[in-house]
């Protein structure tokens, strides 16, 4: 159960009061997510009643956190489906609650599709490319702090704990990552603020006379400026992937990439590099995995995912460097 901060009714009816959402009619912890406090909230306005999410950040402080919500906000304003944060008279979206920073934002409808079709994935990569298009007029910059200077600082860190093959596996990557991000292809990617960690259990659905409705994209607290085809390879690695096995999901990737094609080309520089991108998302969640499992934060209430499935990703990516059928297929 995800309430490590209790919150009172009368706590969350003062900052619904000043927020002017309405009275609270309902306030109920929510079991999912293991990083914050997460409340469910209805309130009462005008006769009408709306949901809300109260999250209070165990994690990110008060100025770490309104890069993410202005960024919601602002993909919100621009007709993305992420859930849009509520600013106070002064435009603050960022709140004290409990010593805690917090934020209220609207409720999602739906539930995460764990067995993702590739109707779900056609719908994913269209609104990720509307997503990242929409993206380019916000102005704030913070980069992806999960990106190649901390998988320089961390590999080193993680290194100890690894068997020889891994070793071997790993920094290899680090430096073909490293080659890579050296390229003057590579600097010429087009970029922008992307999610980072779009995952399954970061995407809702609606069922809509018994066929996925997308409701949105949320969870955005790994989000920074960083090259959108990274973003499309992190959505793959997961969306695209069987988790048995690692191995790519072809029928899921071409439907996802050829949704996402629609409704952003991808240049040809980007289709160049995606299967180093692939690889680097892979890296990535192998590495904070890793950095997760084997060196737990002091009283982290973080319960470390399984870091040998992106091991298994990694080593696929590697080892079969494109797809080239799921490109070809959106040329
Ligand atoms: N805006 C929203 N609308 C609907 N549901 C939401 C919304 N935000 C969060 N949720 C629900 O709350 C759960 C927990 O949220 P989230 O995944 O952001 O938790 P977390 O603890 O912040 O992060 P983590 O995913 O790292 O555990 C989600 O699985 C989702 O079901
Ligand atoms: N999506 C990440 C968890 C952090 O949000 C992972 O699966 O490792």
């Amino acid at each position: 159960m995800a309430v490590y901060t209790e919150v009172s009714l009368s706590e969350a009816q003062a900052l619904f009061k000043q927020l002017k959402l309405g009275h609270v009619t309902s306030l109920k912890g929510c079991a999912g997510g293991i990083e914050n406090t997460n409340y469910f909230a209805s309130a009462e306005l005008e006769g009408q009643t709306h949901d809300y999410v109260l999250t209070l950040f165990e994690r990110l402080s008060f100025e770490q956190l309104p890069f993410y919500l202005q960024l919601m906000k602002h993909l919100a304003q621009h007709g993305i489906a992420v859930p849009e944060p509520t600013a106070n008279d002064k435009g603050a979206l960022v709140f004290d609650v409990k010593s805690k920073p917090a934020a209220v934002v609207n409720k999602l409808s739906g539930a995460s599709e764990l067995a993702p079709t590739p109707e779900h994935c056609a719908q994913v990569g269209a609104m990720l490319a509307r997503m990242h298009l929409a993206g380019r007029s916000f102005e704030p910059q913070q980069p992806n702090l999960r990106g190649l200077s901390w998988w320089n600082d961390t590999v080193p860190v993680v290194l100890p704990y690894l068997t020889q093959a891994q070793k071997a596996l790993i920094t290899q990557e680090l430096a073909y990552q490293n080659h890579v991000a050296a390229l003057s292809s590579y600097a010429a990617l087009p970029r922008g603020p992307i999610h980072a960690d779009l995952f399954r259990d970061n995407v809702l659905f609606d069922t809509v006379n018994h066929a996925p409705v997308l409701s949105g994209f949320f969870d955005f607290y790994f989000a920074g400026i960083d090259t959108w085809i990274f973003d499309l390879a992190v959505c793959l690695n997961d969306w695209c992937i069987d988790l048995e096995t690692g191995k790519n999901n072809a029928q899921n990737a071409h439907s996802f990439i050829a949704s996402y094609n629609q409704e952003r080309p991808l240049l040809a520089a980007e289709r160049a590099l995606l299967p180093a991108m692939l690889r680097a998302g892979a890296l990535r969640f192998w590495l904070s995995r890793l950095w997760d499992f084997h060196l737990p934060r002091e009283a982290s209430m973080l319960q470390a995912h399984d870091p040998s499935h992106f091991e298994r990703v990694l080593t696929q990516r590697v080892s079969h460097l494109l797809d080239f059928d799921t490109l070809a297929a959106c040329a």
